[in-house]
């Protein structure tokens, strides 16, 4: 199975919200990454035939998505960012309603309700109504829903939105369960939830594409850029107007920081092993910083 995604633009009045992007992808897990405004939405709302492009075409094994129609529906699971649920409704009727607007039978649908809801680990919440979950209950009755149709693509909007730590590592092992033989792509501007699970990574910086490469081969490329430096809060101050700084410890009489930069920064710089979110920081610098990307 390969999703090729052939110089795709959508323009929205004078801006460019997805431009000229180009990837081709086959089963296993992508981590589409990117900060507030790059394009991630825009460019999933594409890929599930939603939206309609300015130009540029999506096509599924060589057919174009948009002239498959109903048949690409029918392998495509999809979790919006704004996943609005019917609150009022128990999990069990809300899979049922979403079930039968699939064109699912209920006699067909009853028993891979049960089966979802299990496996998103929430059995014991069949009942219950929706205004009782929690944001990472929501989001896995989100998952469950957009896996009804037992989906052969799963594209899923920033689907950790909410989620505490725990419950963000229940969902990259669920993922990672789900992956063996799906496309599944799902958007994020936290890079830990992609770092370990993805097969690729696919940055995306203002409607392009940056990169699309294994985590490691990004980390990679940051050999050498990253420094640890011991100095002073007013040093760190001046260090701050220069540099893309990372994590900040702060010690009983001096400062520990984590730059990214070209060259040593100081005298004293020492070298140290880059992770993928000096890699972020690195190409997104402030930007990352906030809109949040390193609160998790
Ligand atoms: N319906 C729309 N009309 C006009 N501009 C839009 C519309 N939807 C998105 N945009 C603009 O297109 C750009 C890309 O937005 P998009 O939502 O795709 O980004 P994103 O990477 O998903 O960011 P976020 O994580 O904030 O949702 C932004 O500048 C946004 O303001």
């Amino acid at each position: 199975m390969e999703l090729k995604i052939e110089n795709l633009s959508k323009q929205y009045k004078k801006r460019w919200a997805v431009n000229n992007f180009s990837i081709s992808i086959g089963e296993g897990v992508y981590g589409l990454l990117g900060p507030n405004g790059a394009g991630k939405s825009t460019l999933m709302r594409m890929l599930v035939d939603i939206l309609k492009p300015t130009s540029g075409r999506v096509l599924l094994d060589n057919q174009d998505i948009h002239q498959m129609g109903d048949s690409y529906r029918d392998v495509i699971g999809y979790l919006p960012q704004n996943f609005g649920v019917y609150k009022n409704f128990t999990a069990h009727r809300f899979l049922l309603y979403l079930a039968s607007l699939k064109g699912i039978s209920r006699r067909e649908a009853e028993p891979k309700i049960d089966h979802l809801l299990k496996f998103v680990n929430l059995e014991e919440m069949k009942s219950k109504k929706i205004h009782t979950f929690s944001g990472g209950m929501k989001q896995r009755l989100g998952i469950a829903q957009a896996l009804l149709n037992d989906p052969a693509i799963l594209i899923l909007d920033e689907p950790t939105t909410g989620l505490d730590p725990n419950e963000r590592i229940r969902f990259r092992n669920l993922l990672s369960e789900l992956s063996s033989n799906k496309i599944v792509l799902l958007s994020t501007h936290i890079v830990s939830d992609v770092e370990y699970i993805a097969k690729d990574v696919i940055v995306m910086k203002k409607g392009q594409l940056l990169r699309q490469a294994p985590s490691a081969e990004l980390i990679d490329e940051m050999q050498g850029k990253v420094w640890k430096v011991k100095v002073t809060e007013s040093r760190l101050m001046e260090l701050k107007q220069q540099y893309v700084i990372g994590n900040i410890l702060r010690h009983k009489h001096d400062v520990e920081v984590k730059i990214i930069a070209d060259e040593a920064p100081e005298p004293g710089a020492i070298s140290t092993e880059p992770d993928l979110e000096d890699y972020y920081l690195y190409h997104f610098g402030e930007e990352a910083i906030q809109d949040g990307t390193f609160s998790a």
